[in-house]
């Protein structure tokens, strides 16, 4: 099974709360724009042949947001030039990093030529590999999917990654080229790789950001799509597809109603946990604010509050019916596995308190972290969180600063090892410290890594770098295909550790930014691991220790020390910093001993001044800092040995 195909996690989403917040204010209907009054009276009536659950999948910046805020303008929900910021992003990462990250349901009524009304559920999908559970989950709630590639750059690997995963839940493929308006938008050639890759023949050209073609894409949806396959008259069913946690209102549901018809007040009751819930209110989503109803009919899709007090009740794939004629339950979703563990620390003057609190409120939003407790003799105490991948990581440690206003600092990511013990039994290695200690106690038998495999797609020319790239990253080739001449697909098993620090940005230089890769699990292997320590004056700085592999821990170690003897101050002493494995030294640099004589500029024999200098020079050296021993070591040359390149750039 794919990874992003696991799906399952809690969601948090600002066009949702924003919404809970207004309707809160009693400002309900009237306040949700333009249409939204008359969504209200006739959602019910629109009979389920008549109503479309679509979402929008594509590589990502191939416009899937703008293409859905210029359908959401063409059905009247949001009023031309209400656009400068894209109505469908709105975490606040979202909107500072360009990048969707939850994906966003919105309800449009959209009139055909004939005057005929219908019901349209738009999904909007994040692009991102680490966020590909979110497409999957939205896909179990879709009929359709509008297939949107870039015409400046052609099919990339999350095109073919999501076309993939929406042909497997056999959802209708509506292929559309965007980007058309870009002088060098090549529509011929992409269209000639959506045949040839997906058998795809008539892509719609359009431009989302002018509008140009848009037209036709109404009728072509409602045309391609099928209509949600329940039924009215059969007995109430409906899946929950995503949860999440609102500040104001607690835990609120997006469901599809599969069959039947669900009422507001009216009782369900959960197959997962058999607990019984009153449907409290049921709201269909828009930009401006929910729309609430009365009920909802088999095939549509809303927010429903349920009184839930937790987030760990709204079990993401739960199936509810009617306590009077209970249904059976739907395969649920799997819940989405952690890719990557690291410590994270709070910086200089917020306590573990408080990091602690800003994360249980952060769980409420984002159950994808996994967290235990774990601690360091150099940073205190701490949690061990597990994330997706390093884009997730990177997301929570901003939404972290932006929502709680908590600065963390993340120690190496680790991917999860398996380790089978002398005494017969297995368990995941999620720190280097664990690993390091295991190797101490010669308690290992084997130890084995995930693999994953990795879907490369690349202009032509660029290949014979890719490959050399894959072979020193420890990749096996599995497949080397041509979709044009000018076009490559390789496909590699390599190890997910490679994947976990600099192969994007390594494949992205190579490549002069234009292949895209994507990836999924695809086993384990035995791990050829050590964990690399770093040693100040000899004492460990245990925080600094990372797993590497052994063919790589000497040029680790050099470019480790290398980094934290240029960023520590100088003392009155030397300050030796060495990489270890084991008891092996493979790195060492001396930081030299210095006075710096601040009192030089002092000629005279002003005591007063003398003073002065020397108690800045003393502040100076309190720049917030951990200690070893006693050397401090700043906080910047932590955070610079820890990053591993990929974690500086937008992927
Ligand atoms: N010229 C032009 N630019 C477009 C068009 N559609 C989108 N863009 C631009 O392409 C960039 C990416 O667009 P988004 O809509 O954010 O792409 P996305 O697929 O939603 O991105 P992710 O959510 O990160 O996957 C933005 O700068 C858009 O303004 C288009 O039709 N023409």
């Amino acid at each position: 099974m794919r990874r992003a195909a696991r799906g399952g996690c809690a969601a948090a989403a600002a066009v949702r709360r924003g919404a809970a917040r207004r309707s809160l204010c009693g400002a309900a209907t009237a306040a949700a724009g333009p249409q939204a009054e008359e969504l209200a009276s006739v959602a019910i009536e629109i009979p389920t042949e008549r109503v479309r659950n679509f979402c929008i999948i594509s590589h990502v910046d191939h416009g899937k947001s703008t293409l859905a805020d210029r359908m959401l303008e063409m059905t009247g929900a949001a009023r031309p030039g209400e656009r400068e910021a894209q109505s469908l992003d709105s975490l606040a990462v979202e909107r500072s990093r360009g990048i969707t990250i939850k994906a966003q349901t919105v309800s449009l009524l959209h009139e055909d030529e004939e005057g005929e009304r219908w019901l349209l559920n738009l999904i909007d999908t994040p692009g991102h590999v680490d966020f590909s559970y979110e497409v999957s989950r939205s896909l179990a709630a879709c009929q359709g999917a509008l297939l949107l590639v870039d015409s400046t750059k052609g099919v990339q690997a999350q095109t073919v990654a999501n076309f993939w995963l929406a042909f497997e839940q056999s959802i209708e493929i509506v292929p559309v080229i965007n980007k058309v308006d870009l002088p060098h938008a090549n529509v011929e050639g992409t269209r000639a790789q959506m045949r040839a890759v997906f058998d795809e023949k008539d892509a719609l050209p359009i431009s989302a950001k002018t509008g140009q073609g848009c037209g036709a894409l109404f009728p072509a949806l409602l045309r391609s799509v099928p209509p949600p396959p329940g039924r009215r008259d059969a007995p109430l069913r409906l899946l929950l597809f995503d949860s999440w946690y609102d500040d104001y209102r607690g835990v609120l549901c997006l469901v599809q109603v599969l069959d039947g018809t669900l009422a507001l007040g009216s009782q369900i009751v959960s197959a997962a946990s058999a607990k019984t819930y009153a449907v409290q209110q049921i709201e269909l989503m828009r930009p401006a604010g929910p729309v609430p109803l009365p009920a909802l009919a088999a095939g549509q899709v809303a927010c429903v509050a349920l009184g839930m007090k937790h987030i760990q009740e709204a079990s993401v794939g739960d199936t509810f019916s009617d306590p009077a004629a209970p249904q059976p339950a739907l395969p649920g979703f799997q819940k989405p596995q952690p890719m990557v563990f690291a410590g994270m620390y709070p910086l200089e003057g917020e306590g573990f308190d408080a990091l602690q609190h800003a994360m249980s409120r952060f769980l409420l939003k984002d159950g994808s972290v996994t967290v235990e407790p774990e601690s360091s003799p150099t940073l205190g105490q701490g949690l061990r969180c597990g994330f997706l991948g390093l884009l997730h990581l990177e997301v929570v440690q901003q939404r972290l600063q932006q929502e709680h206003d908590m600065e963390v600092l993340l120690t190496s990511p680790t991917v999860p090892l398996r380790a089978t013990l002398k005494d017969g039994s297995q368990l995941e290695v999620r720190s280097p410290e664990a690993l390091a200690q295991l190797k101490l106690e010669d308690a290992l038998v084997s130890l084995n890594e995930p693999l994953v495999k990795v879907t490369i797609l690349s202009p032509s020319e660029y290949v014979g770098g890719l490959i050399t790239l894959c072979e020193e990253s420890g990749g096996q080739l599995l497949s080397q295909s041509f979709l044009s001449a000018e076009h490559a697909m390789l496909q590699y098993s390599l190890p997910l550790a490679e994947i976990a620090t600099e192969f994007h940005d390594r494949l992205k230089t190579l490549s002069s930014g234009y292949a895209s890769f994507d990836y999924e699990p695809h086993g384990e292997q035995p791990a050829d691991v050590v964990p690399l320590g770093l040693h100040v004056n000899k004492r460990p700085v245990g925080a600094l220790t990372r797993i590497v592999r052994s063919s790589k821990a000497t040029d680790f170690g050099r470019a480790m020390v290398q980094t934290l003897k240029e960023e520590m101050d100088r003392t009155v002493h030397d300050i030796v910093i060495q990489a270890t494995v084991g008891s092996r030294v493979v790195a060492r640099e001396t930081v030299r001993a210095v006075r710096k004589n601040v009192l030089a500029k002092c000629y005279g024999g002003d005591i007063s001044r003398k003073k002065k200098l020397l108690e800045k020079q003393k502040a100076g050296k309190k720049r917030a800092s951990l200690h070893v021993g006693d050397v401090a070591i700043p906080h910047e040359a932590f955070v610079k040995v820890l990053a591993p390149s990929s974690r500086k750039k937008k992927r």
